[in-house]
């Protein structure tokens, strides 16, 4: 079994167990504050000039293990602003990356940003927890999912005003997503979920395959203002980055440099 087949057998079990405790009608009824733009967010950043980041709040990976010890999501949060990130994305999947719905609650409370929960969505039941705990996006990625299964994920999000990052890591993925979905925002994944080997030839390869209108995000492995460049120079303005920054003792001085250079 590989690690992204083991992730979502986990996830299936965990999500049935939560699905005991709370109806979809019961999270409805839970108000998670009015959405806040996700995608449009990153668009705004980009139409300004700028490189439109998704900064990641990661306390571990199943890759790395442990990432950050002096763990402090709320404060992450504002440092990920004060540094200029236009969006969050928190990691709420407590068995492999030790995370937790109350680190996206903490995170979202103490900044303006829109938040995507970051988890493995595979059931409809789980968008209506994400709005209930406050996210603004949600993420399908294409190999965890069938064709059907995504569409009513994609559909949950939409008509509770939020937006979907639908992650890709190769071609036959990307052409799923552009046939089978509405959202055009596509993350690219330089990370192999299935090795969890990382290289950003991944999103310089996909990014001549994207039509106009496609959002593309360049995720994982992204370390420095040279690896921005240098998916920019593959027309590819937005990136989600976890671990670099996580890693850094001043967070905010950290997202500047990887903006600014
Ligand atoms: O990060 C992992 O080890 C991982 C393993 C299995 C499935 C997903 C995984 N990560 C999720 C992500 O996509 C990343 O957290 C995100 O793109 C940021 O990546 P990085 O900047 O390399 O932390």
């Amino acid at each position: 079994m590989n690690r992204l087949t083991e992730i979502l057998a986990t996830k299936a079990v965990e999500v049935a167990e939560r699905r005991k405790s709370r109806s979809i009608a019961a999270l409805d009824a839970v108000d998670g504050g009015a959405v806040r733009g996700f995608a449009a967010a990153l668009e705004t950043r980009i139409a300004a000039g700028g490189f439109g980041l998704i900064a990641e709040i990661k306390k571990a990976s199943p890759s790395k293990g442990l990432i950050r010890e002096d763990f402090n999501p709320a404060e992450h949060a504002r440092s990920y602003q004060a540094g200029g990130a236009a969006c969050l994305s928190v990691l709420t999947d407590a068995p492999y990356f030790q995370g937790h719905e109350e680190y996206l609650i903490a995170a979202r409370t103490a900044c303006s940003l829109p938040v995507l929960r970051k988890d493995f969505t595979i059931d409809p039941w789980q968008v209506a927890e994400a709005r209930s705990i406050g996210a603004d996006a949600v993420l399908i990625i294409v190999a965890a999912l069938d064709d059907g299964v995504m569409r009513e994920i994609e559909a949950a999000a939409l008509e509770r005003g939020m937006d979907v990052l639908v992650e890709v890591h190769d071609e036959a993925e990307l052409e799923r997503a552009l046939t089978q979905l509405d959202s055009r925002l596509i993350g690219v994944n330089n990370r192999d979920l299935r090795t969890f080997e990382t290289d950003l030839g991944v999103t310089e390869r996909l990014a001549k395959l994207v039509p106009a209108g496609t959002l593309l995000v360049g995720e994982s492995g992204i370390g420095a203002h040279a690896d921005c460049a240098r998916l920019a120079a593959s027309g590819v303005h937005a990136f989600l980055v976890g671990e670099s920054l996580m890693r850094q003792s001043d967070v905010t001085a950290a997202t500047k440099a990887l903006l600014e250079g």
